[in-house]
């Protein structure tokens, strides 16, 4: 057995199980109710996802930590809602009766889901087994009906070694083209749902999301940027989240033309891992703002297994040892190894300018 194949195997179906709960939600509860800025599909999705992946980790590693995005205490005081996620998280299992054991079985009361849920409030450092888990990311994509996932990672004394990404909603086939999130429903029909995973010093691959276990992954590869002026932008839905406008300068200066796709997510670290796309631009958009380990920790390793490089607009590696944020990065530059120094320079010229 390989190493990590253990804690690779778990990630992948928590994942999968988790993903079919978010699916669920957004069938029942979310479609339609966008408009209405209604947020409690997304909260029961959160805290759903977040539940039935701990309690995997829990089962298979009870010494791990997870530094998880949600926390249980509105949960403990609001019974209706509390009632409506326990409905969901009962009801979620995979089609494969073993592929349920290897997860341990199912959340046993409440009262354990909740804890469950709670269980994702360690510190993180740069000591120990530490999982980094957003149970839901791209939460407006996810309400829109475009891109989300579900991500998940091990650190292992700080250095990210296995990330698993459920997309949901991105196409199975490695090669068809990006599609942009804003105003297109690409919600799961037939063809969408992609499981991307990386073990360190192993490689990264993807296989169909499913719900019945894991199929054979298929290695995923960054596509070579020979000529940088066609290469191709992912970058954030929300300008708030990523300087839509630098982004645009950079482009500019690099000659490239081709208009960025883009879409909510980790999704975008596995598109450019598959090489659907080629460039991931995170442009901080204020001084004071930390990105968060749960939405970088997956992609990072992902994309660097695939052959890209991942740093910060600084040209540091991303340090995922510092606590519950990147508190010693400031935004995200992911490109292939060869582009990526060429990349960096632009990305360095333009924000000092600012
Ligand atoms: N100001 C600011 N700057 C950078 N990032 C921020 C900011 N505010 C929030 N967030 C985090 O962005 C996560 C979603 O990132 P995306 O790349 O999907 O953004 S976008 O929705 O496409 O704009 C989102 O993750 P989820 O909450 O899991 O959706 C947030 O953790
Ligand atoms: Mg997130
Ligand atoms: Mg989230
Ligand atoms: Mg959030």
């Amino acid at each position: 057995m390989s190493i990590y194949s253990k804690e690779l195997e778990v990630a992948e179906l928590a994942v999968q199980r988790a993903s079919i709960l978010t699916k669920k939600v957004f069938h029942e509860k979310a479609k339609g109710t966008v408009s209405k800025d209604d947020k409690s599909p997304v909260t029961i999705g959160d805290f759903g996802a977040q539940a039935l992946i701990i309690q995997a980790i829990k089962k298979n590693f009870p010494n791990d930590e997870v530094v998880g995005e949600e926390e249980a205490s509105t949960l403990r005081d609001d019974h209706k809602l509390r009632d409506q996620i326990w409905a969901l998280v009962e009801g979620t299992k995979l089609a494969d009766a073993e592929a349920e054991k290897v997860l341990g079985g199912p959340v046993e009361s409440v009262e354990a889901m909740l804890d469950a849920i709670d269980a994702g409030n360690s510190a993180g450092g740069s000591r120990g087994r530490i999982w980094a888990l957003d149970p839901i990311d791209g939460t407006k994509g996810f309400l829109r009906g475009g891109q989300y996932a579900v991500c998940l990672a091990l650190m292992v004394d700080g250095d990210v070694k296995v990330g698993v990404l459920g997309c949901p909603n991105l196409p199975i086939d490695d090669s068809a083209p990006l599609a942009a999130d804003a105003g297109v429903d690409q919600t799961d029909a037939e063809g969408k749902g992609v499981l991307f995973s990386a073990v360190s010093g192993q490689g990264a691959v993807s296989r169909p999301l499913g719900t019945a276990g894991l199929g054979k992954g298929q290695p995923i590869h960054m596509k070579p940027v020979n000529d940088i002026t066609q290469a191709t932008f992912c970058e954030s839905v929300e300008a708030g989240h990523s300087s839509h406008g630098d982004q645009h300068a950079i482009a500019l200066k690099l000659r490239i033309s081709k208009p960025s796709v883009r879409m909510d997510s980790q999704a975008k670290y596995g598109s450019i891992a598959r090489g659907a796309g080629d460039i991931y631009l995170r442009l901080p958009t204020s001084a004071t703002y930390q990105e968060k380990i749960w939405d970088h920790a997956a992609g990072d390793l992902i994309v660097r297994e695939a052959g890209g490089q991942v740093t910060d607009t600084l040209g540091r590696r991303l340090d995922f040892s510092k606590g519950r944020t990147l508190a010693e990065n400031k935004g995200v530059v992911a490109a292939p190894i060869a582009v990526h120094d060429h990349v960096l320079e632009a990305v360095k010229e333009v924000l000092s300018k600012k």
